[in-house]
């Protein structure tokens, strides 16, 4: 590890992340009427997702999200239930809250979350989606200057958190490839810590302007190593759903799959598993929910915040394992905290 670790920066992230948990529990109580739907008995996951008409990723992410704020909790068939605490959020229980949290419910931020849960995303998704290319469809990481506001609007969270993930993961003699890698910095990082390896940043080419005169100020950092990595690294523009990916021993996916639903990630876990080699390893850097997938509440608050912005939410690391394993690889057992809420797990070839 790190001989001084930096400050964990999450206090941060927590605040703003808690305005998308909040629209959830406003839009819940007052647009979807959870509370209301349970008040009689406990019901499964999938029944209580049926009645409020919602999709399974809106679903997953709403109802941990209830769970973390300890509103609803899992009984011990498996099904969920109001929580003592819950309770006051229903019309039946005197006193209850639901005049005084009403007074939210017409908040456009409300009014819209409770839009999407049930739409499973935006209404209108004529401009593209954020962090997201696929298909033929426009994407912001196409635009120039999208791209430019997109990417470098992660470039601090990059730079603080890729010193720790690069003492975290592995060190070896190798190639790395950081897919969706955005600003690089993650690639660089590593490449100071691995002083005879090389790497690949694979990202769309708007994002990798960016990213080389990251690496252009990087380089002239003074740090020892620096100067020369621009040698090291590569730069391949493409398209990570469809292009074929270079074979690498190390793959890295930070902060990738969470913007993407379940299936793509699915095809995205067999994608890079064959883009590794004998012995090569994929890592994962995220915020993992519980495998009970009943929190920790800064995680189901961010991922109300992907599921606003992306196609995808956070997923568990049992999620993670699972897609990981079906594409061939050996998840390993190992959850390696960084910081801001996130983490690294590995899995071998
Ligand atoms: C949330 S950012 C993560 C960037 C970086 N890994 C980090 O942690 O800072 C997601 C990245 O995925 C890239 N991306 C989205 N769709 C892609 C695609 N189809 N092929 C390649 N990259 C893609 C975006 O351009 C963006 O840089």
């Amino acid at each position: 590890m790190l001989n001084t670790p930096p400050l964990d920066l999450a206090p941060i992230t927590r605040h703003l992340r808690a305005m998308f948990g909040s629209r959830l529990l406003v839009a819940a109580v007052h647009h979807l009427h959870v509370f209301d739907q349970l008040s009689d008995e406990p019901l499964p996951l999938a029944e209580i997702s049926h009645r409020l008409g919602l999709g399974e990723r809106p679903a997953m992410v709403l109802l941990p999200g209830l769970c973390a704020m300890e509103l609803l909790d899992y009984d011990e068939a498996g099904r969920l239930a109001i929580t003592e605490l819950g309770r006051y959020l229903t019309q039946s229980q005197t006193p209850n809250l639901t005049g005084y949290t009403g007074l939210e419910k017409d908040d456009a931020g409300v009014i819209e979350m409770a839009a999407r849960l049930r739409n499973d995303g935006p209404l209108d998704t004529a401009e593209g989606i954020s962090f997201v290319k696929e298909g033929e469809g426009p994407s912001p990481m196409d635009d120039p200057e999208l791209a430019r506001k997109f990417t470098l609007g992660l470039a601090g969270r990059a730079r603080h958190l890729s010193p720790i993930v690069a003492a975290s993961m592995t060190k070896r003699e190798g190639h790395l490839l950081d897919v969706a890698g955005g600003t690089g910095f993650y690639t660089y990082e590593w490449l100071l810590a691995n002083p005879n390896s090389t790497a690949t940043l694979f990202d769309r080419p708007a994002v990798l302007n960016v990213a080389a005169e990251i690496l252009a100020e990087f380089s002239r950092s003074g740090r020892p190593g620096a100067s020369g990595l621009s040698e090291r690294v590569s730069f391949l523009p493409g398209d990570m759903l469809t292009d074929e990916l270079p074979q690498t021993d190390i793959l890295l996916a930070a902060s990738l799959f969470h913007d993407w639903p379940t299936p793509t990630c699915q095809l995205l876990a067999h994608r890079f598993a064959s883009a590794l080699r004998a012995g090569g390893e994929l890592w994962v850097h995220d915020a993992f929910l519980n495998d009970t997938l009943d929190g920790p509440l800064p995680v189901t608050d961010y991922s109300a915040q992907l599921f606003w912005g992306t196609k995808g939410r956070c997923y568990s690391r049992a999620e993670y394992r699972g897609w990981l394993a079906d594409a061939g690889l050996k998840p390993t057992s190992e959850n390696i905290p960084t910081q801001m809420d996130y983490g690294l797990i590995w899995a071998k070839k």
